[in-house]
């Protein structure tokens, strides 16, 4: 009899992440399954009264695709025009997909200083009650259009697992789960060692566990697992928990929700 993650079970305000590479085939393709599904389950957990959250990558990815260009283009102002043009595209996806199910989603754009400032933190804060209390899923992403690394005022985030960790903080969420193209965090690479073994459970996020984090495992990723357990160690601090597994098939947060030993669980033995 597998363990039941019993703190999982009761959970109902719930962050979901997902990044770039479940959202975009190898060849640089939309994965329309992929919208597809996630928007069925998402759906269904709303309908089931739980509180949904969607931080999701991809404006790179998508904008690539609907530009018809082969990588990632190198100037900022460039990558800039890329994400404004995937984002649009992107919630053109999610919203034709989630009205499949009748569901509304709405967008929420941030950057890094929304959420270091107190006024515009309660803003966002606002902005995301309202949303659920109107059985709204709100969709989020950083604002990659205008959101750039300088040095006087940080905007950016850099990465979705960042922004994703912030969210489920600012919200206080139940439940962060991490959908990514890997089943969980191993002990190396699994995409380079076959003989790669998943952690269960992780307690704490140390030197150690950061040191077994490698690269990213596909073209599109941007954070990598360093930012993942980046943003593990800071829900540990914040006593709440998160899940990380892979988004092959978005019907596994049913499994998850339902407390089943997927992926690898992050929580504080004193939680
Ligand atoms: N110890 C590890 N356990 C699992 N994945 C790892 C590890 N070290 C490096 N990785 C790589 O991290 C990748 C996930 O990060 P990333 O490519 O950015 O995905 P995403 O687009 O979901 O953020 C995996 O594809 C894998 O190749
Ligand atoms: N905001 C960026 C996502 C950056 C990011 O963290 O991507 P990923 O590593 O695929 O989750 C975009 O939408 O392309």
């Amino acid at each position: 009899m597998e363990p039941i993650r019993n703190k999982i079970l009761d959970c109902k305000r719930i962050v979901i992440k997902i990044g770039t590479s479940s959202l975009m085939l190898a060849d640089g393709s939309v994965n329309y399954q992929t919208f597809d599904r996630l928007a069925y389950v998402l759906t269904v957990l709303r309908n089931q009264g739980k509180e949904i959250v969607l931080v999701s990558s991809g404006a790179i990815g998508v904008g690539l695709n609907r530009l018809n260009l082969p990588h990632r283009p190198k100037t900022i102002p460039e990558q800039q025009a890329v994400a404004s043009v995937g984002q649009s595209e992107l919630m053109n996806l999610y919203t034709r997909f989630f009205s499949h199910y009748n569901q509304i989603v709405g967008q929420i754009l941030m950057t890094l200083d929304i959420v270091q400032f107190p006024e515009s933190r309660r803003n966002a804060v606002n902005a995301f009650e309202q949303l659920l209390k109107m059985g709204i899923i709100p969709i989020v992403n950083e604002n990659d259009a205008v959101s750039v690394e300088e040095l006087d005022h940080l905007t950016k985030f850099g990465d979705n697992d960042r922004l994703s960790a912030t969210v489920a903080e600012i919200i206080s969420a139940d439940l962060l789960i991490m959908l990514s193209d890997v089943p969980g965090f191993y002990d190396k690479n699994p995409m380079a060692y076959p003989d790669a073994v998943l952690f269960h459970t992780i307690h704490a996020v140390t030197a150690k566990e950061m040191a077994l984090a490698g690269g990213n495992g596909s073209k599109f990723g941007t954070g990598g697992m360093a930012t993942k357990l980046k943003a593990a160690k800071r829900i540990l601090k914040n006593k709440q928990q998160m899940v990380l597994t892979q988004a092959t098939d978005p019907t596994v947060l049913f499994d998850i929700l339902a407390g089943k030993e997927i992926g690898t669980y992050f929580v504080r033995e004193d939680k």
